[in-house]
């Protein structure tokens, strides 16, 4: 059977620069995967190229055994897309605007109807149908724009930086959103913040100057990027340099009386050493835990250390 997405030896130059450069890449199955780069990174080129707004110079793509340059139109029929500038048109009611995206995707006529309304009932706007979008909140014009990349039930969903300047709320639904149309499709998302990646991705492809860095399990992606420092909560916390005595600590930091960052050099058996030292110290270890909210840094020293 057919990867639902293959890209093999995906390169593209505006102008003379080179923008992304030997991308391969193979999705054969419905999950959330995530693209995840700084600005800059090939991200946008990647799925322009993928969604058949831009001509790529180098390579193929295949979205179900079917090669864009070849049968551009056939392929498309596959692909949802959200871009990162979603084109809703504001003067349009939801309901509207649905039935022509779902008229572009040649929905036929009869159809149109059910289409509309399972996309709107499955991005939850579906009360919302007769209101203009320009009066929807940037969290319910979001969703519209998911609806209408999903109208046509198509197997790959990309989505460019959908959660990109969602208030916290908004964000938390997006996600649900995005994680429940990942169960019965292949998307596609991109994101320069790890976290976000991490909350949504069952797989990430990592880019940074146009090419792939890293591309495997979350899971894995965990293991390679392993946090190098723990929080610590304790009741009758020591002074740092008990802290430090203890073999593997490399550096410690208060914030506050009874919480403490603790930074150590990658042995995993440091937070049995704590755990010891605060039962033998009387320290009173409340909660200890691997301090993900750093992962972010971590990925920019990861992107740091890759040769040109
Ligand atoms: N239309 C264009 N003309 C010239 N250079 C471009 C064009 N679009 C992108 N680039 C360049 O190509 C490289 C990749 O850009 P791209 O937009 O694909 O990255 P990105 O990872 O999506 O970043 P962002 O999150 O900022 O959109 C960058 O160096 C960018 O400056």
């Amino acid at each position: 059977m057919s990867a639902i997405v293959k890209l093999e030896g995906l390169s593209h130059k505006y102008g003379s620069a080179w923008a992304i450069r030997d991308i391969n890449l193979e999705i054969n199955r419905p999950g959330v995967v995530g693209l995840l780069g700084a600005n800059g990174a090939g991200k946008s080129t990647t799925m322009n190229i993928l969604c058949g707004v831009l001509k790529q110079t180098e390579g193929r793509v295949y979205i179900q055994g079917i090669d864009t340059r070849k049968e551009p139109e056939q392929a498309r029929k596959h692909i949802g897309f959200l871009p990162q500038h979603p084109p809703l048109y504001l003067d349009f009611t939801v309901d509207e605007y649905l039935t022509y995206t779902a008229q572009l995707r040649r929905i036929e006529k009869t159809e149109i109807k059910k289409a509309v309304s399972e996309a709107k009932e499955r991005c939850g706007v579906a009360h919302f149908s007769n209101r203009l979008i320009r009066n929807l909140s940037g969290g319910y014009r979001q969703r519209v724009g998911i609806a209408q990349a999903i109208i046509h039930k198509p197997k790959l969903v990309v989505m460019d930086e959908p959660t990109n300047g969602l208030d916290p709320n908004q964000l938390i639904e997006a996600r649900k959103l995005i994680r429940e149309i990942g169960k019965d499709h292949t998307v596609l998302l991109s994101s320069h913040i790890l976290s976000e990646i991490h909350l949504l991705c069952r797989e990430v492809v990592m880019l940074e100057g146009g090419r792939i860095i890293f591309s495997d399990s979350m899971d894995a992606f965990n293991n390679y990027v392993r946090p190098h420092s723990l929080l610590l909560r304790l009741e009758k916390a020591p002074a740092p340099a008990d802290l430090l005595k203890i073999s593997g600590v490399t550096k410690v930091d208060f914030l506050n009386s009874k919480q403490v960052r603790v930074y150590f050099d990658g042995d995993e058996e440091i937070a049995e050493r704590l755990a010891e030292a605060s039962t033998y110290g009387g320290w009173q270890l409340r909660e200890i835990s691997l301090d993900k909210s750093l992962l972010d840094d971590i990925f920019k020293q990861l992107s740091n250390q890759i040769p040109a």
